[in-house]
């Protein structure tokens, strides 16, 4: 299905509150986070990252992002605990990224902006059937957000951006078989939590957002290969994915709890 909204000039994020009414809703995402706002919650407990059946099936270019699939298994890859009441099952982690390194993430701390973000896709299969129903419910979805720094070479990553070149245009998809994402997380797991939803449309304000504080360092070379993807199919004319982040969006008085004093 071609989306009728995008990245661009005429169809970009100021444009998709005409399409989806909810962009100018009371708990959208992302968000510029202030330290100095943030609210430690000592109810919080650990966050648990439980990844170790990792069935990732496929690494895809849905035309908005470069995405990496899981099975949709009960014993699949979960996390539970911190901000959470319930198993939430992974099933899917993509990027956002800019046209140069000083810009890309969608979440903002204190107005610093990364290199590009990554967010791993979790739905709530304690309460619900679908993702599609959980992803339309207020704790339907929680997505862990990790910031990229450009530094030095990420190993872990290395198996995605030596899988780019397969998924070049839109609607090209990879075997990717096995991935364990535990290894794209920051070795510090502080993080703040607030109400949101998804940074694309439909915008649905169904997620819990999880964002870690210490970025993980990847190298240029790795974030040039995010850049050679194209929004534009084969025989389209060549469109380089970049700049796909949605920028930060109105607090409407939410509060950001941080998992650490
Ligand atoms: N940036 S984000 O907020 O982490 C983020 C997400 F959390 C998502 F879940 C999606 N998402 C969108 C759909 C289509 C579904 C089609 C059926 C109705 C629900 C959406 N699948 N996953 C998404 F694209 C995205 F960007
Ligand atoms: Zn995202």
């Amino acid at each position: 299905t071609s989306n009728c909204w995008g990245y661009g000039e005429d169809d970009g994020p100021f444009f998709w509150h005409k399409g989806y009414p909810i962009a100018q809703g009371n708990r959208q995402s992302p968000i510029n986070i202030v330290t100095s706002e943030t609210v430690y919650d000592s109810s919080l407990s650990p966050l648990i990252v439980s990844y170790e059946h990792c069935t990732s099936i496929s690494i895809s270019n849905n035309g908005c992002s470069v995405a990496v699939e899981y099975a949709d298994t009960e014993q699949g890859p979960v996390i539970e605990g911190g901000p959470l009441s319930d198993a939430y099952r992974l099933k899917q982690f993509h990027f956002h990224w800019g046209h140069k390194d000083y810009h890309g993430s969608e979440h903002t701390v204190d107005g610093k902006t990364y290199a590009s973000e990554l967010h791993l896709v979790h739905w709530n299969t304690s309460k619900y059937q679908t993702f599609r129903e959980a992803a339309a419910a207020s704790d339907g979805l929680a997505v862990l957000g990790v910031f990229l720094e450009a530094g030095e070479e990420h190993q872990g990553l290395l198996k995605i951006t030596d899988a780019l070149n397969m998924v070049k245009f839109k609607g090209r998809t990879a075997d990717l078989k096995e991935f364990n994402p535990k290894c794209l997380l920051p070795k510090n797991l502080k993080y703040w939590t607030y109400p949101g939803s998804l940074t694309t449309p439909p915008l649905h304000e169904s997620v819990i957002w999880i964002v870690f504080e210490e970025p993980i360092e990847v190298a240029k070379k790795q974030m040039e290969k995010f850049r050679m993807l194209l929004f534009s199919q084969e025989e389209e004319d060549e469109k380089f994915m970049e700049n796909n982040f949605r920028p930060p969006q109105p607090l409407k008085g939410r509060q950001v709890c941080a998992s650490y004093n």
